[in-house]
């Protein structure tokens, strides 16, 4: 379970170039709820990802994370609960160690190990069969430093570490922005697939609209550091690109009135 509660930031504050990037934000999202987070440039989509995991710290409201305020945790106090996908492949995994070593830590950092409790046969075997899953040929890399591996299958790594500990939270954020349309698909293929099966309680922020109709059980809708909108159950399942982009396009002409 998530919620935000009044969440509100503001950047360069008194300054000519100000900035609010949460406006009194609030969001619930229940146990195992797949909540679809999109919203034009600036919207506040990156600064919420953030604030949940604790990399920008808020000027007030909070963060509840299956009923812990963990507003006041530092970034690695909250990287136990949660889990994040970022859309540069670099970002998620260590570029110089192999690709069994990248899940050895992503596994003792979700478990709370320590590095004595090394790549044993039966982890080597437990890794090959979750890479598998994806279909890109990465349980037969084990060996291979992640340097060497092309974004989709770095990306498709970071997707697997990320879930592996099953964290209470997963925040996609934009992990399938700079993929091929092809590697893209088989992401997010392996992130429903983990995503139902964990039950994990995940955002993911995206700009692809056609990834906002096809996923998830509810759509929420970003402007100006606030939700604008929220569409679940039958609304949901009937919504449209079209429609989507409509909501876009409102505030679009509220823009040009205004201007
Ligand atoms: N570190 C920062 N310093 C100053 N302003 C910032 C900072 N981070 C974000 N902002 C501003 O806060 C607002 C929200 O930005 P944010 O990056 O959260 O939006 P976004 O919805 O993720 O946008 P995008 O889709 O372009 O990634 C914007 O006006 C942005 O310019």
């Amino acid at each position: 379970m998530l919620e935000i509660r009044s969440a509100r930031k503001v950047f360069h504050r008194g300054q000519p170039d100000e900035k609010v990037a949460l406006d009194g934000l609030d969001l619930k999202l229940a146990t195992g709820e797949f909540a679809v987070v999109i919203g034009s440039n600036g919207a506040g989509k990156s600064s919420m990802l953030n604030a949940i995991s604790g990399a920008l710290v808020l000027d007030s409201g909070s963060i509840v994370i299956n009923g812990d305020d963990v507003s006041g945790l530092p970034v690695y106090k909250r990287a136990v609960r949660l889990a994040r996908v970022f859309q540069d492949p670099m970002k998620g995994t260590a570029a110089s160690m192999t690709v069994a070593e990248n899940m050895l830590l992503a596994e003792l950092r979700a478990t709370k190990r320590t590095l004595r409790q090394g790549l044993n046969v039966k982890r080597l075997a437990d890794y090959k069969e979750r890479l598998a899953l994806l279909g890109l040929g990465l349980e037969n890399r084990l060996n291979t430093r992640v340097d060497l591996l092309s974004g989709g299958q770095r990306q498709s790594l970071s997707l697997i570490m990320a879930v592996g500990g099953k964290p209470d939270l997963l925040l996609l954020d934009e992990h399938t922005a700079a993929l091929d349309p092809r590697t893209a698909d088989i992401v997010m293929q392996a992130t429903v697939r983990a995503v139902d099966a964990l039950k994990l309680t995940t955002l993911m922020v995206t700009h692809n609209m056609q990834h906002a109709v096809d996923f998830g059980h509810s759509v929420v809708m970003l402007d100006a550091g606030k939700v604008r909108l929220e569409i679940s159950g039958q609304e949901k399942a009937d919504v449209t690109v079209a429609d989507l982009i409509g909501h876009f396009a409102v505030k679009t002409d509220r823009m040009l009135l205004a201007s």
